[in-house]
């Protein structure tokens, strides 16, 4: 898992010609990024796909510990999809970390539209790799 094939990482990698490109940032305890979903995103006419929804929290919820300076993976994710998440308009995603046990933290995340609505909500534990 070394950073010149973390490039390539379908959510985050700069290089990657058809990844998601998502940049982020640390506000408190919290990690944020944005996305604006296109029509190559959705399932549904003007709906992002429920699996790259989940993909978009699984990814801020688990580089949120590999920001940390840990190899982190995600051990298991739970998603609740409350309303359709929209192409087109700018989504909030965001991830925190709720407690932690040994080599196992477990975090919670939400994706929100810009007037606020959540759209789906995340928990997922994600594991350390190695002895770190
Ligand atoms: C730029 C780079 C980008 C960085 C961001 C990355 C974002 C992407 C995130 C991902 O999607 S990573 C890819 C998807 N995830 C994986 O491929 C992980 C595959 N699974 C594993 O590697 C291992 O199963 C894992 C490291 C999660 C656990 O294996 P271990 O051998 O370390 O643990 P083990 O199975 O022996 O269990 C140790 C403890 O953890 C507990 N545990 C393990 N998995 C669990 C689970 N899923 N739920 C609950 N508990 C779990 C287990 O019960 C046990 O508890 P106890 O010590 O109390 O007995």
């Amino acid at each position: 898992m070394d950073d010149i094939n973390n490039m390539w990482c379908f959510a985050c990698g700069p290089q990657n010609p058809i990844g998601l490109k998502l940049k982020f940032r640390e506000e408190g305890d919290t990690y944020i990024s944005t996305f604006i979903a296109g029509p190559e995103h959705q399932g549904y006419d003007g709906i992002m796909h429920g699996g790259l929804v989940s993909t978009l929290l699984d990814e801020i919820m688990a580089r949120y510990v590999y920001a940390k300076g840990l190899t982190a993976v995600t051990a298991k994710l739970e998603v609740r999809y409350r309303q359709p998440t929209p192409i087109g308009q700018e989504l909030r995603i965001s991830g925190w970390i709720t407690s932690q046990r040994g080599k196992m933290y477990e975090l919670a995340g939400k994706i929100a539209l810009p007037d606020g609505t959540v759209t789906a909500e995340g928990k997922a534990m994600v594991a350390i790799k190695g002895d770190e």
